[in-house]
């Protein structure tokens, strides 16, 4: 176990409490937990303990400031830092089953006492002894749906929002499975190898490999770092979430099509749609020039860069540049509030609010009326969104049938047919339906 030394640069229960500052300052945890990675010498041991950490912590966060509030007597004068530490020490008591207390004991006031000064050693000493001796508090004295925002911390909105939308037992079921760990998943590149051979090499290097119960292209990695091997900086794979490989699927791609990526960076899809053509190719616009680089890096990666052409364009304006009736696919995976990736990234559920719910599906139908004209009478545009809520999603198709009578609803297809008895054609995936990020996906055919 490191101790403490004057730069701490290798402490992962330190360098976690830091983090973890940061990202409650606004900063996103992927590129503070990236950067520290980077920066550091952790051992892999470590730096897993480190990443384990600072997304429980955040995971967690609505229960243990209700656990240190309870603890503590004026928990509104603690610190940010304090807070943080004792989160960390609450999380690795709860969650981490190998790690002995007193170990935890021991390096949280360590860092107490490096970090502050003897009252702050004897505060946390003190608040970890009594969960020690006398167990967490109780969750009590609020309404059932304060309760369970505070246990799934999840707050009351989206609660009350998926209520409302799927009903309370299928809330309460993606409550329970938001917490749990996400799969690492890849797509194969089917440009250049079959998926026998890339299990079969991915196996010979370590990894345990199984099948997706939602993609067909798509494998679950675990043991090893998938983003960390040849076979990835080759291009036979790229790694995206099993949901996201949906919307391309679902668009019926031949060789030769000419097809538009409305909002396309890093490129996940576009390269899937690429990786179908021949003499075809994908137009991937995106808002932002500065994410322009990463699609053609992707592209380039995985083989597949002649057949695709990247601008950075407003998609809400594409009637300035292009002519009507061009495209014969269009795909428009929207800008959204993300409450699909919960899991994955999950300190959205506590940035976002249901005014960016709102305001975002303003833009999505913005985007969706723009890209309307440009594509030819018998073609297809893909809606697909990474969020669950219905102001997003089923909100957005309502509006545009009813605003567009050239375009009829067409049901999703996926290659392995999920949800095949469903009502609608537009196809839903819940973060606990197969513990793959939520999804949104609809499909429309412009008929005259
Ligand atoms: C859900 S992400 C796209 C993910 C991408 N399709 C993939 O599979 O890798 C949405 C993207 O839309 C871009 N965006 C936001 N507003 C936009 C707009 N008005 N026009 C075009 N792109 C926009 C964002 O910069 C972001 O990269």
């Amino acid at each position: 176990m490191n101790s403490l030394t004057k730069d701490n640069n290798n402490n992962p229960r330190y360098l976690a409490v830091k983090t973890l500052e940061r990202i409650s300052d606004g900063a996103y945890s992927n590129l503070q937990i990236n950067n520290v990675i980077d920066s550091t010498k952790m051992s892999e041991k470590d730096t897993r303990l480190f990443t384990n950490i600072v997304y429980g912590v955040i995971q967690h966060r609505l229960t243990f400031e209700y656990y240190v509030s309870k603890l503590v007597k004026h928990p509104g004068k603690l610190q940010n830092w304090v807070k943080e530490l004792l989160y960390t020490a609450i999380y690795q008591m709860i969650y981490l089953d190998k790690v002995p207390n007193r170990a935890i004991f021991d390096e949280s006031i360590k860092i107490a006492k490096f970090r502050g000064h003897d009252g702050i050693r004897r505060l946390v000493t003190g608040v970890l002894h009594k969960i020690d001796r006398d167990g967490l508090p109780q969750i009590t004295g609020m309404n059932a749906i304060e309760k369970q925002s505070i246990e799934a911390s999840v707050p009351v909105w989206i609660i009350k929002q998926l209520n409302n939308q799927v009903g309370k037992a299928k809330t309460e079921s993606i409550l329970k499975s938001i917490n749990q760990p996400a799969n690492q998943s890849i797509r194969i590149n089917i440009k250049k190898i079959e998926k026998k051979a890339l299990v079969k090499e991915l196996e010979r290097i370590g990894f345990t490999v199984r099948d997706s119960e939602v993609a067909a292209d798509a494998l679950v990695l675990k043991d090893g770092v998938a983003a960390h091997t040849a076979l990835f900086k080759e291009g036979f794979y790229t790694i995206q979430d099993e949901s996201a490989m949906l919307p391309v699927q679902s668009m019926d791609i031949d060789g030769d099509d000419y097809i538009l990526d409305t909002c396309a960076a890093p490129g996940g899809k576009t390269t899937q749609i690429a990786e179908h053509l021949t003499t075809g190719l994908v137009v991937a616009l995106d808002l932002h020039e500065n994410k322009l680089h990463k699609i053609m890096e992707n592209a380039e990666r995985m083989g597949v860069s002649e057949n695709v052409e990247v601008h950075a364009c407003d998609a809400r304006k594409v009637g300035d540049i292009y002519e009507d009736n061009v495209f014969d696919k269009i795909l428009v995976d929207a800008p959204c509030s993300g409450l699909g990736l919960i899991r994955r990234k999950p300190e959205i559920r506590y940035e976002k609010s249901l005014e960016d719910v709102e305001e975002l599906a303003v833009v999505q139908g913005g985007i969706l009326d723009s890209v309307a004209t440009k594509v030819k009478v018998g073609g297809q545009i893909v809606y697909s969104t990474c969020t669950i809520l219905n102001q997003e999603n089923s909100k957005n198709v309502k509006d545009f049938l009813e605003k567009h009578p050239e375009f009829e609803e067409i049901k999703v297809k996926t290659d392995l047919n999920l949800q095949a008895d469903r009502r609608e054609d537009y196809l839903k995936i819940f973060p606990d339906d197969y513990g793959s990020d939520g999804f949104f996906i609809a499909g429309f055919k412009k008929v005259r």
